[in-house]
């Protein structure tokens, strides 16, 4: 059978590879296949981001409500309504059902083939039978896969990963999680909100969210324990056990109790629970994906340049955006790579220079910016004050309290800390971090300021509202006119 030619193939059709799809051909006569062996739309839309968040926000609201007066007389008898959050949660993923995803493709101009793909040449890509020929780009959008440490008897014990957690439907009364990272700190958060009266979070480290500043972590450890979850630092989970595990599906408890033996500075005792989920970072999805037919190691993230194509390649043919190139595991900086590649492929096939920044992903070298929606939320960008040291950056630090009216008022119990991380040379911004509840829309502000470089000079003359949190920008700004 004679190949079928695209100007541009896609493997993967999860946000990175949409983004990079749309991009590639817009506005042009290009075509572009997007091959799929699950759902479009990815991880994020059916198991990640969407179903977790939409699992978050309820405990939120009602915390909020709880610290309210006139409102909390009226909600502190109740809890949630699982059963609404779980509808509510089914509604933002569409049951599972991508259809909705395909006709965004179709109006884009991007053909979806089903199927799992795998290169089998240089410009081709097979999926089952069919041959498909790249005229002028293959793009690796394929992502990660929960990682489940080889520990004895673990695997054996059917454990949660995030795909259940995400799409828990039967909640489970006593829960140990391992794992101290995003993954864990949030699905503890919902998980003791729906109703798992017993959490603890087995973390081998001496604490939480180690990629953020210190106190962010130590923010977030506090009030998990405040609201009753245990969290066990410095210990490892030497050897899992199940009697009897069951293949029950996504989200239900996967058998009989689980006993977790314990291995930790304190001796801890075994941990015997309904449910363990492990939450301990992710693999690239490489398996099976042919890249030994193109002289790459199947094994690891794919490495790329600047330009998103892969390195040690000949031709300028072969790109990887989103999770699978391991530059920032986060929905909004794949699609961010997925729009560069795109752009860089159609400049590319038109024969144009990349001499333009928007051909260049500088934002992933330092300016990456998250929101971690635990309670209380934690909201980031750029570098902490410890990368930045291990990078050599002569850097200041200011440390306050979220301690205005905007947050005063907007529930009785708020407590937060906000921090700056100042390049002295240039006096512009390297790193912000916000814990509070509802930073996270705090955060693209310093974003802008971060990317822009603005000095804080010119911030001085950046004027919050009043009265809103954003207020806690002067206060840390008046920190930093103090005398040392
Ligand atoms: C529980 C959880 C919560 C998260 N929450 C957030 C959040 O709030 N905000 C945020 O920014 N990030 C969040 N993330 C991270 C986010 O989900 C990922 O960064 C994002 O999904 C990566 O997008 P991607 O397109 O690179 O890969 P994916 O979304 O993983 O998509 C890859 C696609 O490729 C397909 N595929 C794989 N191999 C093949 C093959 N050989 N052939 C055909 N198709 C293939 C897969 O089926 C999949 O659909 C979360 C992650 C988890 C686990
Ligand atoms: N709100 C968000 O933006 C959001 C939410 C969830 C996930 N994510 C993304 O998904 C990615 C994966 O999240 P994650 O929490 O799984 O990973 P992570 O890298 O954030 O945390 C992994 C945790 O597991 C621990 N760990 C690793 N291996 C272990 C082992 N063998 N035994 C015991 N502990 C071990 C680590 O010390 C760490 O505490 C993150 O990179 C994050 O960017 C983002």
């Amino acid at each position: 059978m004679a190949p079928e030619e695209f100007d541009v193939i896609v493997i993967g059709g999860g946000p990175a590879g949409e983004n990079a799809a749309a991009y590639a051909i817009a506005g042009s006569d290009r075509t572009a296949a997007l091959v799929e062996h699950e759902l479009v739309g990815g991880e994020c839309s059916y198991w990640a981001c969407i179903p977790s968040k939409a699992l978050l926000r309820p405990g939120e609201v009602l915390g909020t409500a709880r610290h309210m007066p006139g409102v909390e007389e009226k909600v502190n008898a109740y809890g949630l309504d699982v059963e609404a959050v779980l509808a509510r949660r089914d509604d933002f993923t569409h049951d599972r059902d991508d259809s909705s995803q395909v006709l965004w493709a179709d109006a884009a101009g991007i053909d979806v083939i089903r199927g799992s793909a795998a290169l089998t040449g240089v410009r081709e890509v097979t999926v089952g039978g069919r041959v498909l020929r790249a005229r002028h780009a293959v793009v690796l959008a394929t992502g990660t896969t929960a990682s489940v440490p080889d520990l004895p008897g673990l695997r054996d014990a059917l454990p949660w990963t995030s795909r259940d957690a995400t799409n828990v439907r039967e909640v489970p009364k006593r829960l140990a999680i391992i794992g101290g990272g995003v993954v864990a700190c949030e699905a503890a958060t919902w998980l003791h909100e729906l109703g798992a009266e017993e959490v603890t979070l087995v973390v081998r480290g001496s604490g939480l969210l180690e990629r953020n500043e210190p106190f962010a972590g130590e923010l977030v450890a506090e009030k998990l324990r405040k609201h009753g979850v245990n969290v066990q630092f410095a210990t490892s989970v030497q050897s899992v056990t199940r009697q009897t595990p069951a293949a029950t599906g996504i989200g239900r408890v996967h058998g009989g109790p689980v006993t977790l033996t314990l291995g930790g500075e304190a001796g801890d005792p075994d941990l015997t629970v309904d449910e363990v989920l492990v939450a301990t970072g992710r693999t690239p999805a490489t398996g099976g994906l042919g890249l030994e037919h193109v002289g790459l190691s199947d094994h690891g993230y794919v490495t790329v340049d600047d330009h998103l194509t892969v390195t040690g390649m000949d031709g300028n043919w072969l790109y990887a955006v989103g999770d699978v190139n391991g530059r920032a595991l986060l929905t909004h900086m794949g699609k961010y790579q997925g729009r560069v590649c795109g752009d860089v492929i159609a400049a590319r096939a038109q024969g144009r220079a990349l001499d333009e920044p928007r051909f260049v992903a500088s934002a992933d070298l330092g300016q990456v910016p998250q929101v971690v929606f635990t309670m209380p939320e934690v909201a980031a960008v750029g570098r902490t004050e410890s990368q930045c040291r291990a990078d050599g950056l002569d850097v200041e630090v200011v440390t306050v309290d979220i301690n205005v009216a905007g947050s005063a008022l907007s529930r009785d119990d708020y407590s937060g800390r906000a921090s700056l991380v100042i390049d002295r040379p240039t006096d512009t911004i390297v790193g912000a971090t916000f814990v509070g509840s509802g930073v996270a829309e705090l955060v693209h502000a310093a974003t802008v300021a971060v990317v822009g470089r603005v000095p804080l000079e010119s911030l001085w003359h950046a004027v919050p509202s009043f009265p809103t949190v954003s207020e806690v920008w002067l206060r840390l700004l008046e920190e930093r006119r103090k005398p040392s």
